[in-house]
Parts: C-alpha cells; sequence; structure tokens
C-alpha cells in the first residue's frame, strides 16, 4: 500500500466522497434529482450517461465547484467547497486552459508545489508518457499531448481521490491504453477514482462500479457485470425483410436499432421473440443471438427509461 494511507477490508472503507439526497436545478432544468452516490478508496467508480444526463453536475457538487440545492456533497467527510478538502484530490475537466507558453515540465513543477506531497515531476512526466516532449511549450503539443500534461496535472500530487472527467478523449490507442494502465495502478494503490466516459468500453474495462444517471436520476448503481444482468439479457440481430416499426410493434422487443442491414433487437425472451419474427419473415437471415455488452447493457437501460418516462 503506497501513500501512507490505511487499507481498509473491501466495502468497509468510509466514502472518499459522497452525493447524500443531492439535488441541482438550473431553472426549468433538473440537473439531479435525490442523488446517492458514494466512492471508496481503492475502486474506479464510472458515472455514465447520455448527453445532459447529470454527470458533470455531480463531479461539480463532488469537487465544490458548485453546491447543491437539495441534500449533499462530502468530501473526506467535510464539505467539497472547503478548499482544505479540495487539496486531496486531483482533478481533469473536459476542458482546462492552461498557459501556452510553459514548457510541460514546468507546468508539472508549478502544479506539484501545490501539493503537500507530490510525486517526483520525472514520474509524474513519465505516468503520463511525456518524457520525451517536456521541454516543448504547451501551444506545440498536439491535442492529444495536451490532454496527456492535463493528466499529468491531475496524478502531480498523488492524489487521495482522483476525477477524470472524459480523460482519454483525443488520445491514440496506445495512449489511451497508456492512461488505463496508470489508473489501475493508482487504483491498486488505494487512490478512489471518479471516472466520466461515453466509451462504455473504457467503463467496461476500469470500474469496480458504475452508476448510470438518467435525467439528472440514478437509473442503476452496480457493478458493470450487475448492470448488464439488469438490462435485457439478450440481444438478438438478423437480416429481415421487416422493417424496424414491424420488429418494434413485436411484444418482446425492448429497444431496436439498425446498423449496417442489420437489425438489432434487445429482449429478455429471445425464444418468443424468435417465433414472432421467424413466424412474420420466412427470409430472416444471417440470425446472431448474444449476451450484452456494456454499451448494449446502457442503451438498453436508457431506452426503458426513455420509454417509460414519455408524457
Ligand atoms: N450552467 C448551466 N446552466 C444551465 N443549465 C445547465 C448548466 N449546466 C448544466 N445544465 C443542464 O443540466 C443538465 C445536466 O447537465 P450536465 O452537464 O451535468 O450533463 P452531462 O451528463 O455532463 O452531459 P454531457 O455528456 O453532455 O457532458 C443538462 O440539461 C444541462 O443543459
Amino acid at each position: 500500500m503506497s501513500n501512507g494511507r490505511v487499507p481498509f477490508p473491501a466495502g468497509t472503507s468510509p466514502p472518499l466522497a459522497a452525493l447524500r439526497g443531492a439535488g441541482k436545478r438550473y431553472g426549468a432544468v433538473a440537473a439531479l434529482v435525490d442523488v446517492d452516490v458514494d466512492v471508496r478508496a481503492g475502486e474506479v467508480l464510472a458515472v455514465l450517461g447520455a448527453n445532459g444526463a447529470g454527470k458533470s453536475t455531480a463531479l461539480g457538487l463532488l469537487t465544490g465547484r458548485i453546491g447543491a440545492d437539495s441534500g449533499r456533497a462530502e468530501l473526506f467527510g467535510g464539505d467539497p467547497r472547503n478548499a482544505v478538502a479540495r487539496r486531496g484530490i486531483g482533478v481533469m475537466l473536459q476542458e482546462t486552459r492552461l498557459p501556452d507558453t510553459l514548457r510541460v515540465a514546468e507546468h508539472i513543477h508549478l502544479f506539484s508545489s501545490y501539493y503537500a506531497d507530490p510525486r517526483p515531476v520525472a514520474q509524474t512526466l513519465e505516468l503520463a508518457g511525456l518524457t520525451e516532449i517536456a521541454k516543448r511549450p504547451y501551444a506545440a503539443l498536439s491535442g492529444g499531448q495536451q490532454r496527456r500534461v492535463q493528466f499529468a496535472l491531475a496524478i502531480c500530487g498523488r492524489p487521495a481521490l482522483l476525477f477524470v472527467d472524459e480523460p482519454t478523449v483525443g488520445l491514440d490507442v496506445e495512449a489511451r491504453r497508456g492512461v488505463w494502465q496508470v489508473l489501475r495502478q493508482l487504483r491498486d494503490d488505494g487512490a478512489g477514482i471518479v471516472l466520466t466516459t461515453h466509451y462504455l468500453e473504457e467503463a467496461d474495462a476500469l470500474a469496480d462500479r458504475v452508476v448510470l444517471l438518467a435525467g439528472g436520476r440514478v437509473l442503476a448503481q452496480d457493478t458493470a457485470a450487475g448492470i448488464k444482468s439488469r438490462a435485457a439479457s439478450v440481444q438478438v440481430r438478423a437480416r429481415t425483410t421487416l422493417d424496424l416499426a414491424q420488429v418494434a410493434a413485436f411484444a418482446e422487443a425492448e429497444s431496436v436499432a439498425l446498423e449496417d442491414g442489420v437489425t438489432r433487437v434487445h429482449c429478455r425472451r429471445p425464444e418468443a421473440l424468435l417465433r414472432r419474427w421467424l413466424a412474420a419473415d420466412a427470409h430472416l437471415a444471417d440470425l446472431d443471438v448474444r449476451g450484452l455488452n456494456l454499451e448494449d447493457a446502457f442503451v438498453s437501460l436508457t431506452a426503458s427509461h426513455a420509454r417509460a418516462t414519455q408524457p
């Protein structure tokens, strides 16, 4: 265990940060409604949801950037708006403006100086894959390289709790895998990590737990495997002469989509669906039935939520 933190048996450590019945409105928009979430040491919590679901608002409350209208946010047992509590966190936001003229290593030196026990700068550079470009001015970096600098600034202080908002957008495959590896290493060293991402493959690869938000509410909070099992359990794909509306009208169909000429249906009772589909289409072809990955589960759960909340 590094960083001098005391290990707790899994599931028993007090949360590093939490939302307790938290709500936030922007005028008529309820960005978050009665949200309960916590994140513990040694886990990656992925906060998932469609655009506008409330992910950034949840991160804003947990990091003290915005205040809750109802309920509360906690950081290390205190108020996240307290600057002392915030010293224990590292944050990588979606958009960050940094002085263009400073060089990569200078940025990291400067940020490290804000923390009580920062990592050696050379180690931060190495972890973020920046060693070769440490002397380059920030303005001379590509978008992906600038994103890696922002990641370096979030981890340079050895934070007990790290917030990373879409950390791998714009990164090439190798850099993305590098960030995943560092996040896993920090988690294994005992840090808590809150990750938001639209790459569900990324959440599947990294998350110990997933919070799925829709319309500002928690739709599901579970392990990735648990989320998958809550969703419709099977995906059926086939080429069909029926149009999408005809397939969507099948009683068993939870959600339907057309991709490259293949119709995809999420359902709980594939046998019943198939009997109906085969009876309706004598030319059904290229049939494929399989379990859901996290992306399929996300689509299925959010589609059921949207149907349930339609006026
Ligand atoms: N400063 C603001 N003023 C007004 N409305 C806001 C503000 N910030 C967020 N909202 C609204 O609150 C809701 C939740 O927004 P939020 O940014 O938390 O969603 P998100 O899940 O992070 O979305 P995305 O995936 O697009 O980043 C949205 O309807 C958004 O338009």
